[in-house]
């Protein structure tokens, strides 16, 4: 018999074992579950029955407490032995899918299995296989042959690799293996690759690459900022540390409630929803910074979607400008400049009076001021404010206690009926209480918006806090040109930020203090201020920034945020990643998509070969639809699944849909709330950011449509979305940028 035969049987028996194992651990759950649920039932009606025995409250709160304990403890290992067999019912299909034999120093060889979970015999403490995550498992991710170390909990252990394999089992049965020198071999990884997408995101575990799995793992930073190429699995990434993260919550003690991923919108939160389930953890809260504005000003104030700032700068004539405008309402010198307002708010825009209650003084403006003003302890103005409130009140209680007897005698004196003078005394107390509200209210309650507003209409007050600034020089005429736009129902994106860091700065907040992992994908698209406001509702937390500085939209290509970022989150430790092999696009795309980047690093491609992307020129708009069509029908009869016509703006969205819709099964993408589906969709670029699809065709990507350096940046983000196959069809002359780009020459290989 061959070699790798007998190791072959050797494989199929240990996976029978396994096997086995799990069944009659699926089997024991099964028995154990029925028995819990039955207890549980019988708990409830005991508790039932037994609290309704006792007449005396307490009695009956004491013995119902008991019962409340006893089910708590039920439930709790109820739900963890579905859970448990949950995973090992998902495991029975592929136990594990890979292998090293490890010698730690002056030990025996040992084979550890990889797998999604770990199997163990509770009785022998034999692990058949490890979780993906335990501390040895790094070593399958990470080590080749030869010396090997990994960190365990009580240190790190050295030792030595003699063999690692990477399995094939499918229901069950074990198709074949292969040993591998290297970390996980390209055999595999291309296999994952050249499949065709789906319409939610899918774990990557088995196919870690050494430096994502770096990442993966790290726990030194408190900030952990990862620069990738498009398609080098940033989103990947994030999600498998998550994952990770939440592996270790015994030790840590970290729940998936503590957990918060920030994703640029909800169609990106729908996609990557599905990672953690599918590696049997819960899945995390997602959020957008839109989301984050509606929980602080719920209905006052209505932020537009950053979609629409998209569209809006996409569309707009004046593109330049609007674009300088918003960058300058994200920088440094616009949160200096809101700091100032909230210092300049605090000094002159509360307007004290003096409290009077019917006439009485109960404390005068200048008292109030100095108290006010007396903040040794950092309280936000809101919450001294509150705190003032809380002392007139207080303060005028014996006042009303005076008043009462008072206003009861007056009334005694009238000759009201008994039974009414209670009612007509609390009447007429209301009164002066509502009197001293009257009063406070001119001045204790801050309208944001109001102060905001204040830096765009009064010029004079803009000059005073801008003073010093490194900012633009003509920066009160981009706030004047701005001002138009900024209604409370329909706030633009940039403001919405900045009235959002002035909210957390005037009010303090504790909405998120339960919070300690937080996630930041599309880093690039944001500004300074984005990571003001979250160092504002964040304390004491660990972050993991992912981006791509060359696909963003509205600004130019620079690493300056990842700085900005490091300095405005102030961490105790950070550090800086990059990734710059791609592992979504076949090489052939990747190379063109390279070749649109803006920064000339060094890209490495998969070596994934596949058609050329193809350029198609029409002569009309009616030969433009028709190729489109025909292109896409070809996609289809070659298999693929999922397709994404990409256009500029929305409105070419709709103008497409309508020429396209009677030829292919269209469905449109125009807006966040979408759900995402197979099949054939069409879309403005900017909402394919972070998404990805068999085949792309680019809609009319002509010289007049994509000609300015921006427009460079939207083809680089249409061509990484694709996967497998590529067109461009166009109508006069091609983009001057994908001429160029196919000129360049080759990219390196991996
Ligand atoms: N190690 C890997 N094994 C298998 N597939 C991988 C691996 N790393 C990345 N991929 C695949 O590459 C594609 C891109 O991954 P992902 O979306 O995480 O990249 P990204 O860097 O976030 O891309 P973008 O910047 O375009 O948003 C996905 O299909 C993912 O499954």
């Amino acid at each position: 018999m061959s070699e790798y035969k007998t190791a072959l049987e050797e494989e199929k028996k240990y996976l029978e074992r396994v096997t086995e194992f799990l069944e009659e651990q699926i089997q024991g759950c099964g028995i154990d579950i029925k028995g819990q649920r039955k207890n549980l039932v019988d708990i409830r009606r005991e508790m039932y029955t037994e609290g309704s025995r006792y007449t005396d409250e307490m009695d009956r709160m004491a013995e119902l407490n008991q019962y409340i304990t006893m089910e708590a403890v039920e439930s709790s290992q109820y739900k963890h032995k579905l859970e448990t067999l949950k995973k090992y019912e998902k495991m029975i299909d592929k136990p594990y899918f890979g292998r090293f034999d490890f010698a730690e120093e002056g030990e025996e060889k040992e084979s550890i299995y990889v797998g999604y979970h770990n199997i163990m015999n509770d009785d022998t403490y034999e692990v058949l296989a490890y979780d993906w995550r335990a501390p040895i498992a790094s070593v399958f991710y990470r080590s080749e042959l030869g010396p090997a170390k990994y960190i365990a909990p009580y240190g790190e252990i050295e030792g030595e690799v003699s063999l690692k394999r990477q399995y094939e089992i499918k229901k069950g049965e074990l198709e074949y293996f292969f040993d591998c020198s290297l970390t996980i071999t390209d055999e595999l990884l291309q296999q994952a690759l050249g499949k065709n997408t789906s319409s939610k995101m899918k774990n990557i575990v088995e196919t870690i690459q050494k430096e994502q799995d770096q990442i993966i793992r790290d726990r030194e930073n408190d900030l952990l900022i990862v620069q990738g190429v498009a398609g080098s699995g940033k989103t990947s990434i994030a999600m498998h540390r998550v994952a990770f993260l939440l592996y270790d919550r015994l030790e840590s003690g970290l729940t998936h409630n503590q957990i918060m991923i920030l994703s640029p919108n909800h169609l990106f939160g729908e996609y990557i929803s599905n990672v953690l389930p599918e590696l049997g953890e819960e899945d995390v809260a997602h959020f957008t910074v839109e989301d984050i504005f509606e929980k602080y000003f719920g209905n006052h104030l209505r932020i537009r979607n950053r979609n629409s700032q998209m569209e809006y700068i996409i569309g707009s004539k004046h593109r330049q400008k609007v674009r300088e405008t918003i960058a300058f309402k994200g920088s440094k010198a616009y949160i200096e400049l809101l700091d100032r307002l909230v210092d300049y708010c605090e000094t002159h825009m509360i307007k004290f009076t003096d409290i009077y209650y019917d006439k009485e003084i109960v404390v005068d403006k200048d008292t109030l001021k100095k108290d006010f003003l007396d903040n040794a302890i950092n309280m936000s103005i809101v919450k001294r404010l509150n705190r003032i409130e809380r002392i007139i009140l207080e303060k005028i209680k014996p006042l009303e206690k005076e008043k009462r007897k008072e206003v009861l005698e007056e009334i005694e004196a009238s000759g009201a009926y008994a039974f009414e003078e209670e009612r007509r005394c609390k009447e007429v107390l209301n009164e002066f209480r509502q009197e001293v509200f009257n009063q406070l209210n001119r001045f204790i309650r801050v309208n944001i918006f109001f102060v905001y507003k204040r830096m765009f209409t009064d010029e004079k007050l803009f000059n005073q806090l801008a003073k010093g600034l490194d900012m633009p020089y003509n920066a009160f005429q981009m706030m004047r040109y701005s001002l138009r736009a900024l209604r409370p129902e329909c706030i633009p994106y940039e403001d919405g930020v900045a009235l959002l860091y002035l909210k957390l700065k005037i009010e303090g907040t504790n909405l998120y203090q339960g919070i300690r992992q937080v996630v930041i994908d599309e880093a690039q698209d944001y500004y300074p201020i984005h990571y003001k406001v979250f160092g504002e509702l964040f304390k004491g937390v660990q972050y993991t920034v992912l981006g791509d500085v060359c696909q963003t939209i509205e600004k130019e290509a620079s690493h300056t945020i990842y700085d900005d970022a490091i300095e405005l989150l102030n961490p105790k430790r950070a550090l800086k990643l990059e990734l710059n092999k791609s592992y979504r696009s076949s090489y052939e795309i990747n190379q063109l998509a390279m070749n649109l980047r803006e920064d000339q690093k060094a890209c490495i491609a998969i070596e994934r070969h596949e058609e050329a992307p193809l350029m198609q020129k029409a002569n009309n708009e009616e030969d433009l639809n028709e190729k489109i069509v025909n292109q896409v029908k070809a996609y289809k009869a070659a298999g693929l699944e999922s397709i994404a016509i990409l256009c500029k703006t929305k409105g070419e969205v709709h103008e497409a849909y309508e020429a396209l819709k009677d030829q292919l099964e269209l469905s449109i993408l125009s807006s966040d709330d979408t759900i995402l589906e197979k099949g054939i969709l069409i879309m403005p670029i900017y909402m394919a950011k972070g998404l990805e699809y068999d085949g792309v065709v680019v809609y009319d990507a002509n010289a007049e449509r994509y000609k300015e350096a921006f427009d460079k940046q939207l083809l680089y983000i249409a061509t990484t979305r694709a996967l497998h196959r590529l067109s461009f069809i166009y109508k006069g002359q091609i983009s001057p940028f994908l001429e160029e780009a196919i000129k360049k020459g080759s990219i390196d290989k991996a």
